[in-house]
């Protein structure tokens, strides 16, 4: 599913969090969307998921503007890992993941058979089947994390929005999940902290500033040492991932330019 940010300014006071973005993600492609804190990241995938209207212009799924659309026909198109727990917290872990099939039948219909084996697969491939009966409460951060993303999968959705999706994951599940949202074909906007993973797992990188989209492109293009510093305040290069070939970015502390 192709999005398009045309002209959208969105906020919480009169002066907006993000300002005049104006960008289309292609169908099918892995947009990582980056930032320094409070850059505006958050607040961009926001009135994707309808839970920021924008102040003014307009988000486009497809063609159409999305905050026209049907809230149910939004929901069965657009899945999102977002901050808040799905559901409440005294949800199991089944019924969270067994939410993301609702927009395709409605809130008081039963599951069928064939939703029963989508959630039961959207949890094994998120690593969540021994979790299953345990209340979402008890869960640690990392544990509820890959329950929020198996949810978000179980809505089979053509748009997927991620809000930091591995920022209490360990290494190995980091990767899984962005190797699983890559594999699934359909339309990634995620908004991650490690310019190394948005590196290697996004075909283009958004660098917000300020509430701005600063810049759009390949990582390889993106990540050069004075975007490193001027935005992030680091210094860094791309280098070649000596196994897979992925562009990796290495950082280090800005070093202090002599008198
Ligand atoms: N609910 C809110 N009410 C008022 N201001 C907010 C609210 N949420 C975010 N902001 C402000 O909007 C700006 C953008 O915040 P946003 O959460 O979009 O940034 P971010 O890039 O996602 O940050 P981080 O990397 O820290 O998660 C920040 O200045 C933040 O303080």
């Amino acid at each position: 599913m192709k999005l398009t940010f045309a002209g959208v300014s969105a906020g919480y006071t009169e002066i907006p969090a993000v300002r005049d973005a104006s960008v289309t993600l292609a169908d099918g492609s892995f947009v990582a969307l980056v930032g320094p804190n409070g850059s505006g990241k958050s607040t961009l995938l926001k009135t994707v998921y309808r839970a920021l209207k924008p102040s003014a212009g307009r988000v486009l799924l497809g063609s159409e503007d999305l905050w026209r659309l049907p809230r149910r026909e939004v929901a069965r198109t657009v899945g999102v890992l977002g901050q808040e727990a799905p559901g409440g917290h005294d949800f199991t872990v089944r019924e969270s993941v067994a939410l993301g099939r609702y927009p395709h039948h409605g809130t008081f219909a039963r599951l069928t058979a064939a939703d029963e084996e989508i959630v039961r697969d959207c949890l094994d491939r998120c690593g969540c089947l021994d979790l299953a009966a345990r209340a979402l409460s008890t869960l640690s951060g990392g544990e509820r994390q890959r329950v929020l993303l198996a949810r978000a999968l179980a809505q089979q959705p053509k748009l997927l929005i991620l809000d930091e999706p591995t920022n209490h994951l360990d290494p190995e599940h980091q990767i899984s999940a962005l190797e699983l949202a890559a594999s699934l074909g359909v339309t990634v906007l995620a908004a991650l902290h490690s310019l190394d993973l948005a590196a290697q797992y996004a075909d283009t990188v958004l660098v917000l500033r300020s509430g701005r989209i600063h810049r759009a492109g390949p990582p390889r293009e993106v990540f050069e040492p004075a975007l490193l510093r001027e935005v992030f305040t680091v210094d860094g290069s791309v280098v070649d991932d000596p196994v897979t070939g992925a562009p990796r970015v290495l950082l280090r502390p800005l070093a202090v330019e002599g008198p």
